[in-house]
């Protein structure tokens, strides 16, 4: 199995705490930079890499979807980005686990996922992550034209997920339709130690007709029209500990209006809990 215990050292962060002396104490890595710039650095560094890679795909992803079909890309930013990536995604996860105690995480169920919205505070525990929601949004242009569509350059629709042993998501379409103004989903896994055995594959559908899945494997990204593309997340087994992760950005329409507060939810497991009880109620 993995050695997760390298991406939690290699953490780094943390204030500096003053000497009971009161006096400033010399320490060893006095001249390291306070970790909101070296936070804002990597985050300069990756955006520009990630937005070259990410460009350099957008030909791919715009012919699919012109033929309505899901877009698969392998190999977008290479293996070490995704390996840090996921880091960072362990992180977040880590702190979610810490804040969410009375949650049992170890009891299967449909609601086996946790996802956070992305917010700017997440430029400190996750840069590279915010670099790379920052370059997928910047597809709108290109694939704004493939759509017929203005699209907006909002990065506020984005979440990072995490399955754990038992996850799935049933059918759904990702945009709810009312003021929901999603087109373009996103996805991009950073899984690079997954196993087939794993499950958890992207489906999509044809109507009643599941198509054949696709794995959530490491540096793979996936777009789709979320407002016509049926699709479903069937249940992710992992190899011990290693949990699934992805981060998806919804493309949304220039729509004028304000978001609805509201929308700012972690959607996954909501959704799941309410479709989960409403199916318990159907006769
Ligand atoms: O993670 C995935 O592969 C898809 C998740 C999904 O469908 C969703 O969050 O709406
Ligand atoms: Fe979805």
């Amino acid at each position: 199995m993995r050695d997760r215990g390298a991406c939690f050292a290699a953490r780094g962060f943390g204030k500096a705490r003053p000497s009971p002396s009161g006096k400033r104490k010399r320490s060893p890595d006095k001249k390291a930079p306070p970790e909101d710039l070296s936070a804002i650095r990597i985050l300069a560094s990756s955006k520009e890499k990630f937005a070259r890679r990410v460009a350099g795909v957008s030909g791919e992803i715009a012919r699919a979807l012109a033929c309505d079909e899901v877009a698969v890309i392998d190999g977008v930013l290479g293996l070490a980005d995704c390996e840090a990536l996921r880091c960072e995604a362990e992180r977040v996860h880590a702190s979610f686990v810490a804040e969410h105690a009375s949650l049992d995480f170890d009891q299967p169920g449909i609601d086996r996922t946790n996802a956070e919205l992305l917010s700017p505070e997440d430029l400190r525990r996750a840069p590279r992550t915010v670099a790379m929601m920052l370059a997928l949004t910047g597809l709108s242009p290109r694939l704004a034209a493939e759509r017929g569509a203005r699209l907006s350059s909002d990065a506020s629709a984005n979440m990072l997920s995490c399955y754990l042993r038992g996850g799935a998501f049933p059918v759904h379409l990702d945009n709810h339709g009312g003021d929901d103004r999603r087109l373009i989903g996103l996805i991009y896994y950073m899984n690079p130690g997954y196993v087939v055995e794993s499950g958890g594959r992207f489906v999509p559908w044809n109507g009643d007709e599941p198509s054949p899945g696709i794995e959530p494997r490491g540096d793979r990204l996936i777009a789709f029209y979320c407002d016509r593309q049926d699709h479903s997340v069937e249940e992710f087994t992992p190899f011990g500990d290693y949990y699934r992760y992805a981060l998806t950005v919804w493309l949304m329409d220039d729509a004028t209006e304000a978001l609805r507060p509201d929308r700012r939810t972690r959607s996954p497991t909501d959704a799941h809990r309410r479709l989960r009880d409403s199916l318990a109620t159907t006769p």
